[in-house]
């Protein structure tokens, strides 16, 4: 009725004024109750998996990549490099998508608090094993979730941290993402995955959501190296979700201009098509790619909350969630002010105590320090900056020199696989 268009209308209006001044990250950003989602940004970890088939698929054992070209030499790190393009494009639908999908639109999720841990699993046949998923946040100001996603049976493993600068210009919200995807396949494969900036389109129509811009490189152990680059509706293509991928032996040749060996176009949203780097232009001999609307995604499970422990995101966010299904904003504040006030004495208390907060599953590595993975080889190969700056910065542009703040070494956020051997409280 009036009142609630109304109170809607006056929150909006409230809501960009506030907005206007805003800067920083998903802490400060204050938002109307209608735009609240009940899901912490811990639970994001899984989007980089609800197609566990084409994760696992990346260790194709010698297996072809399908659609496949007469006119093309495959070896099998190309064919693997295939499955995994195709991999990461499969999982931008659940990442930026997913709220559209089950809440009409985007919302603001729960800002994690320090040491929030978000676990689950995909339960595959046999003989594919399970696919183990564990999201912590590993920072609380500024917010930064760290995930590792890995299945020991197929010898697939992901790992990746995440922050989210926001930044509000002209009544558009704009996101520059920290962090990147390490991905390791067998005992030797590996690959660097970058993510984009993003931006909230629709704000003013009060339905908002993202739209992918600038650009993805995956850059591989044997050297293939992809560029992914974003459009949205009124750009080029017009179409929402756009992208063209190509892929080329190395990043030499992109660098080069040679001749992609394959082009990749479509919606990352819907349905894309591949061409060889020949037949792009024309549009000869185009085959479908992936089709994003036609693939039914795999949700991981999650124990029961009563099974969980207390700082597992369902249960810890229990009754903030509910508030916030019921559209109670009374309730809402009430119940977020219990935690954050368990929290801010739990961060005196330490600090009384004279130790910090110890982090359960990631170790934060300084570069130079990071022996455990192929960061520093694949960012050399792909000459991305190693520093901590936004995802995807060219080593050694004017963007590089732009973000760093000081001559500090970089440090990134690692997986330590034998804590979690060594985890006894938390259970998937
Ligand atoms: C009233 C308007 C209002 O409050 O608008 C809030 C809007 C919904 C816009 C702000 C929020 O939009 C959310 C989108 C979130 C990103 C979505 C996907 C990802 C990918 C994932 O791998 C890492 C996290 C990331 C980047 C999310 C970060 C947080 C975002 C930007 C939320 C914004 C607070």
């Amino acid at each position: 009725d009036s009142s609630n268009a109304d109170v809607a209308n006056f929150t909006w209006t409230k809501f960009f004024k506030n907005m206007a001044t805003f800067k920083g990250d998903l802490s400060s950003l204050t938002a109307p109750p209608f735009i609240l989602s009940p899901v912490s940004l811990t639970e994001f970890s899984q989007y980089w998996s609800e197609h566990p088939d084409l994760l696992l698929a990346t260790n194709n054992k010698g297996q072809q990549f399908e659609p496949k070209f007469d006119d093309v030499e495959y070896t099998d790190e190309l064919n693997q490099f295939l499955f995994v393009v195709r991999w990461f494009i499969s999982t931008l639908k659940s990442q930026y998508c997913s709220r559209n999908e089950s809440m009409g639109s985007e919302k603001k999720p729960l800002n994690p608090f320090l040491g929030e841990v978000f676990v689950g699993k995909w339960e595959h046949e046999e003989p594919l094993g399970t696919t183990f998923c564990l999201s912590e946040q590993v920072s609380h100001h500024p917010p930064i979730t760290a995930y590792s996603i890995f299945n020991d049976t197929n010898e697939v493993s992901l790992q990746g941290y995440n922050q989210a600068k926001l930044n509000f210009s002209s009544a558009m919200l704009s996101v520059k993402q920290f962090g990147h995807a390490l991905l390791k396949v067998g005992k030797t494969n590996e690959y660097l995955i970058t993510v984009p900036t993003l931006h909230i389109e629709g704000l003013m129509a009060a339905a908002p959501y993202v739209e992918l811009e600038s650009k993805t490189y995956i850059q591989g152990s044997a050297g293939h190296f992809a560029v992914i680059e974003y459009t949205g509706k009124g750009w080029m293509s017009g179409k929402k979700n756009s992208f063209k991928c190509k892929i080329f032996n190395c990043k030499q040749d992109y660098d080069n201009e040679t001749k992609p060996l394959f082009v990749i176009t479509g919606q990352w949203s819907g349905l894309s098509t591949m061409y060889t780097g020949d037949d792009e232009k024309k549009k000869k001999n185009p085959k479908t790619f992936y089709d994003a609307a036609r693939e039914a995604k795999d949700v991981l499970s999650v124990k029961p909350i009563e099974e969980q422990n207390e700082l597992e995101s369902r249960r810890a966010w229990k009754d903030v969630a509910e508030a916030i299904k019921e559209g109670d904003f009374n309730k809402i504040h009430q119940t977020k002010t219990v935690l954050e006030e368990s929290q801010r004495a739990l961060r005196k208390k330490e600090e009384e105590a004279g130790h910090k907060w110890e982090t359960r599953w990631f170790d934060l590595v300084p570069v130079d320090e990071d022996h455990n993975t192929g960061f520093v080889k694949l960012s050399s190969l792909a000459q991305l900056s190693m520093e901590d700056v936004p995802s995807g910065t060219i080593a050694g542009s004017k963007n590089e020199a732009k973000w760093l703040v000081n001559d500090k070494v970089a440090k990134h956020w690692r997986f330590n696989r034998q804590k979690w051997d060594e985890e006894t409280e938390i259970k998937i």
